[in-house]
């Protein structure tokens, strides 16, 4: 793999699931890539598309379960979806590692952290038993797991959720992937602890030279932790750029839906703004813009699907090689529309 190679490379990926009588577009067309050492981050509500992206790039989808339509996808530069099922198995851990939001549901709660750890260690690198629990011992002192003898010899019901997070971590960078994909890695710890986990797992990822693919709904983690944003809606990519870019001034209504629900965003003693409407059934996914159900902008114009494109003003930075795939998806970008008033006004009762 060359350097200029991004580790992971999504190609207008379109899947869905067959269900009773039908199928849900679960994906419609999602481009996304992650370069070596990014922090790439991908952010929606629920029902967006973020796990189903995030599994499918580890291939972890049932078998069966699914259908791709369209589309395909390239893990440091090979062909995800017609690599044989003993390829994966090589490349999950050393390519690319998961890290769950639960690692109650990943850890096995029989066995002791070290047993676990080591087993991994022992299997990837064939080191020997003892080697690899000195090396266990290393991972989570990397971790900043204080004594970690004693971690290892513990179960994972007998560790904090915060210090079983740091375990799960630091077993995903025991094969020294060239990418970490973190589904909601933090959202059941709390806030102070969060923060510690994503600092340690920033610091390792950069330390190592490892990107990371960080899934969340949470748009003040993407703030402090990723250096691009992918913004996703009803499985598609509504808005891409760097992180500073897409936060400080967003170009689709939903981007800015999603921030005007950030805690410091609003007034103090006002409710948090919502956005209108629920998401589309994907069972019978729009034909035009996705979001158009829920935009305050919506016209005509936007029963045609609008393809991502470089916002107003960016043709400059384009040309200049600056513009760092700043896209969005909409037919009156924020930039255009903040000076005109909503076509529809927004129906506050119907918040979500
Ligand atoms: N096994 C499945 N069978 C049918 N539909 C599914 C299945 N898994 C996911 N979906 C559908 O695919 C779409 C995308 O789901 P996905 O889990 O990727 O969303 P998400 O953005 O990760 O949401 P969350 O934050 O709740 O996990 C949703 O419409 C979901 O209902």
């Amino acid at each position: 793999m060359s350097v200029q190679e991004p580790v992971l490379e999504i190609r207008d990926l379109s899947l869905e699931f067959p269900v009773f009588g039908g199928s849900v577009r679960a994906l419609g067309g999602v481009s996304l890539n992650v370069m070596p050492g990014e922090i790439v981050g991908v952010v929606g509500e629920s029902g967006s598309g973020k796990s189903v992206t995030a599994m499918t790039a580890l291939r972890l989808l049932a078998p069966g379960s699914y259908r791709v339509t369209g589309g395909g996808l390239r893990l440091c530069g090979e062909d995800v979806l017609a690599a044989s099922e003993a390829r994966m198995r090589q490349w999950r851990g050393r390519r690319a590692a998961m890290i769950f939001q639960e690692p109650m549901t990943a850890l096995n709660p029989t066995r002791r952290i070290g047993d676990q750890l080591a087993g991994v260690l022992r299997v990837h690198h064939r080191l020997s038993p003892r080697a690899a629990l000195a090396r266990a011992a290393e991972l989570l002192r990397d971790m900043m797991i204080p004594d970690p003898e004693r971690t290892l010899r513990a179960y994972p019901f007998e560790l904090s959720g915060g210090m079983r997070q740091r375990v799960m971590v630091a077993m995903a960078f025991s094969c020294d992937p060239a990418l970490l994909i973190a589904d909601e890695p933090t959202t059941a710890l709390d806030v102070t602890v969060q923060r510690q986990v994503l600092q340690l797992l920033r610091h390792r990822a950069r330390e190592r030279g490892a990107a990371i693919l960080f899934i969340t709904h949470d748009m003040a983690v993407v703030s402090q932790f990723c250096d691009r944003v992918y913004v996703m809606y009803a499985g598609t990519v509504v808005e891409q750029g760097p992180t500073a870019q897409v936060l400080g001034a967003p170009h689709h209504p939903y981007t800015r839906g999603l921030l005007d629900g950030l805690p410091e965003r609003a007034a103090p003693d006002t409710d948090l703004a919502a956005i209108p409407g629920r998401v589309p059934d994907m069972r019978h996914p729009p034909a035009g813009c996705v979001f158009f159900d829920r935009c305050a902008f919506a016209d005509e114009a936007c029963r045609r699907r609008p393809e991502l494109r470089a916002g107003a003003g960016q043709e400059a930075d384009i040309k200049a090689g600056t513009a760092s795939e700043r896209r969005v998806a909409c037919w009156h970008p924020l930039v255009a529309a903040s000076v005109r008033e909503p076509a529809v006004a927004p129906s506050a009762g119907d918040a979500i």
